[in-house]
């Protein structure tokens, strides 16, 4: 699905990411750890091209990132779904519209039906009039992992997605990842919650990959 061959990423100074090389095969769960400031969001954007490696290949779907033409990338995104930090929103639009927004600008549509069911699955159908500035934290999140597989991505990459939720908020999101990793999808999440790991791995074959020293690592099974 998407794999490094010695890849590198410098924004300018020296290099942040370092000789990294990784395949990640269709239907697996990544979680990517490491101090704040490693590189995590670094390397979630290098996985869909939204930054391109200073030295080593990326190839997202078996074709190299650097060969892509903009319809290209365009076309690829559509197959990986990017839950943001910071997860934004246009706020004068109805949650179901921001939720929709993928497929809208793509000239797309969504039976009503599906919307409702998608909204029912992340526990939103109730708010699906509310405008995104009357959204709590958990609601917001959950909302960006919908409006993130909309278009029915092969691959979804999250970045912190539980970072300022409570802890069963967080179990609520993690149910929601599980669960569309037993549907078939790549899952690639991006924590420091090392709980929230823990309590992943009980359910699931989820690896633990860790930068440290701009390198990435395959964490041990003591997690
Ligand atoms: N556009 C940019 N230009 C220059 N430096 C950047 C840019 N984006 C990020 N950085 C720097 O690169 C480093 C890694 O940032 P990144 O956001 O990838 O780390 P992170 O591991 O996701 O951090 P956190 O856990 O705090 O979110 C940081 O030192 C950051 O300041």
């Amino acid at each position: 699905m998407i794999s490094f061959e010695n890849v590198a990423y410098s924004y300018g100074g020296g290099e942040l990411l370092s000789d990294m090389t990784l395949r990640l095969a269709p239907g697996s769960f990544h979680f990517l750890t490491g101090p704040s400031g490693a590189g995590k969001s670094t390397f979630l954007k290098l996985c869909y091209a939204e930054l391109l490696p200073t030295a080593g290949h990326v190839s997202l779907f078996d074709r190299e990132v650097r060969s892509l033409g903009r319809d290209d990338v365009a076309h690829m995104r559509r197959r990986v779904g990017v839950v943001h930090q910071d997860c934004q929103f246009l706020d004068h639009l109805p949650l179901a519209a921001n939720v929709t927004l993928p497929l809208t600008v793509s000239q797309r549509e969504i039976d009503g039906g599906d919307l409702g069911d998608l909204l029912a699955w992340v526990g939103l159908k109730h708010l699906a009039d509310a405008l995104p500035p009357s959204l709590s934290g958990g609601e917001r999140q959950r909302a960006a992992l919908a409006r993130a597989i909309i278009t029915d991505p092969e691959v979804i990459l999250a970045d912190e997605p539980t970072g300022n939720l409570d802890w069963e908020m967080s179990l609520r999101l993690l149910t929601l990842l599980v669960e569309l990793n037993r549907m078939g999808k790549t899952i690639v999440v991006a924590t420091h919650d090392l709980n929230l790991i823990r309590q992943a791995k009980a359910q699931i074959a989820a690896r633990v990959l860790r930068i440290s020293n701009r390198r990435l690592q395959l964490a041990g099974a003591d997690l």
